[in-house]
């Protein structure tokens, strides 16, 4: 029997693989398998967005105006990840909407049907139809946060011929409430106790502030295990939002933190290693020493020193990389993704700061890859466009139910609001670097997001890693393996010599 020769060793060390002057992205490599010695349902997924924020989900959503408002930001902090707000918007919606988030109370609909006593059977029914209630509450001026002075079924109208009588001769006036300190699970007890289908929530004023309601508990109870949401010291949800480093944006900023509507700042730019960065950078460290600061994007660890330097809380990598980007093809330059990853995070490990990986992740896999290469969350567009969180509505094209998805850099997008960003100072000939287009419905990220995250969590049982850290530390170690995957070892790893197939992920 021959014997066998150690010196050859299984795979490479992530410092080998990208030293050797290719650019890699996910495709291109793959990692080898550790020692299993515990369950997937072990692996804690826990880990720093930012120097101060710790989330149980690693993944963000990007600041795009097809990809993050309110709703998604919402859903993504409830499900243990955190949202970015994008800025194609003036200033004061962006602060509208992330003190949305901040209001939201999980459990509860924030802003239920509500009419006055003058509206008529006639408004209760369009309501029923176009928004599917089968209840409205009736407060003083016909909106959330004025007193409570009724409620209206389909029980009070069925039988009443004349659609035009008022609501406030039909409904019924003693109302049973909820006062505001109550929980969602005290309010799920009332629910079940009462056997109503909801129940309004007032405050100490009797004004109607938000309404519990069985479908909404059915739901949650409905749907698949998730991390513990995103909050901070006050109990409120997490949000982020984007900002851009000109001095409107600095006003910007001063408002979303006078409005305490924010935890975290992204300064969004396709190449962050900028003196506008760095002055923007300064002044928020000046102004606003307890806000947390992404800066990015970047790709060399040249582009990360400078920043962390500056201050940064925390650096997005990616440069390229979107699937609606043109910024290689356009402006000949970027990093293939898991190079960018490894390389920048290498850095900002050394000095304490972690890494968002943005862009290019299509699968489970891929944020597998992401975090083992050194990234402590992953930023996705185009994997939460089209849910039913995203901004904007399905159409169907084709016989296909879509939603829009398009790059910031697009020449639409620009077009909408970011058009101050692309002015050269003495001409004003505009560059896409990005697309526009449409995506599938691909459903509530209420479900994606636990699949996802499983996922992840099998991916790393597969490398013997408990923990992003544990993780982290075998790579710098040399202890996780990896190695370059040919065009012929890709295609191998994809699914092969199929006549027909069906591929369900979960
Ligand atoms: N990650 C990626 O690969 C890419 C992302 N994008 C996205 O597109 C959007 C726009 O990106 P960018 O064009 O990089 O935005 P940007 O706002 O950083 O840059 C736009 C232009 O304004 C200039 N500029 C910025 N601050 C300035 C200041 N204070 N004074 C004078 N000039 C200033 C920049 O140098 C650049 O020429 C962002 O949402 C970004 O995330 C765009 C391209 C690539
Ligand atoms: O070159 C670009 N032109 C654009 O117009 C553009 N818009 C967004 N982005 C970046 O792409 C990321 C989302 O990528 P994915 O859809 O692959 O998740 C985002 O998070 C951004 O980093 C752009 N890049
Ligand atoms: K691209």
């Amino acid at each position: 029997m021959a014997s066998f020769d150690d010196s050859i060793a299984d795979g490479y060390s992530a410092a080998q693989l990208f030293g050797q002057g290719s650019t890699y992205t996910y495709d291109d490599v793959i990692f080898l398998p550790g020692h299993i010695d515990f369950g997937a349902h072990e692996v804690d997924l826990t880990t720093n967005l930012t120097k101060k924020l710790r989330l149980s989900t690693p993944i963000v959503s990007s600041p795009m105006d097809t990809v993050t408002e309110a709703e998604m930001a919402i859903t993504m902090a409830m499900m243990g990840g955190l949202g970015f707000l994008h800025y194609n918007m003036k200033l004061e919606e962006q602060v509208a909407q992330a003190q949305k988030v901040k209001r939201h109370v999980p459990g509860f609909v924030m802003t239920p049907t509500v009419l006055q006593s003058s509206n008529t059977i006639a408004d209760f029914e369009a309501l029923k139809a176009s928004r599917g209630v089968s209840s409205v509450c009736i407060t003083e001026d016909g909106r959330v946060g004025s007193r409570l002075v009724g409620i209206v079924t389909a029980r009070d109208t069925d039988f009443v011929n004349d659609r035009l009588t008022q609501l406030g001769e039909l409904m019924t006036r003693d109302v049973e409430t909820l006062s505001d300190d109550v929980s969602a699970e005290k309010a799920m007890e009332a629910l079940k106790s009462s056997k109503r289908k909801s129940l309004p929530v007032v405050d100490s004023n009797g004004n109607l502030v938000r309404l519990a309601s069985r479908a909404v508990c059915l739901e949650e109870a409905r749907m698949p295990r998730r991390g513990a949401a995103s909050t901070g010291p006050d109990g409120r949800l997490l949000v982020g939002a984007a900002v851009g480093t000109r001095d409107d944006d600095r006003r910007r900023v001063d408002a979303l933190v006078a409005a305490t509507a924010v935890d975290a700042v992204i300064l969004d730019s396709s190449q962050g290693d900028s003196t506008y960065q760095l002055d923007m950078l300064a002044y928020l460290k000046r102004a606003h020493p307890d806000l947390q600061v992404v800066c990015g994007n970047v790709v060399t660890s040249g582009q990360a020193r400078r920043l962390i330097q500056g201050g940064a809380d925390a650096l997005r990598i990616g440069m390229g990389s979107g699937s609606i980007c043109t910024t290689q093809e356009v402006c000949a330059v970027g990093r293939g993704q898991a190079a960018a990853v490894w390389q920048v995070s290498r850095l900002a490990a050394s000095l304490g700061v972690p890494t968002i990986a943005d862009g290019g992740v299509q699968n489970s896999g891929h944020i597998v890859k992401a975090l083992a290469l050194g990234a402590s969350t992953v930023m996705c567009g185009s994997l939460f466009a089209g849910t039913s969180e995203a901004p904007g509505e399905y159409f169907v094209v084709d016989g296909v139910r879509v939603k829009q998805y398009r790059g910031m850099g697009s020449l639409e997008a620009m077009a909408k609001g970011s058009e101050a960003r692309y002015h050269s100072d003495t001409q004003n000939l505009k560059i896409a670097q990005g697309v526009s287009g449409t995506v599938r419905d691909k459903g509530s990220i209420r479900k994606t997001v636990p699949f996802l995250m499983q996922a992840v969590r099998q991916g790393f049982q597969d490398l013997g890693s408990r923990s992003i850290p544990a993780a982290h530390a075998a790579l710098a170690g040399g202890v996780m393996r990896v190695e370059a995957r040919s065009t012929a070892a890709q295609a191998e790893g994809g699914i092969h010599d199929m006549h027909s197939f069906n591929k369900v992920r979960w």
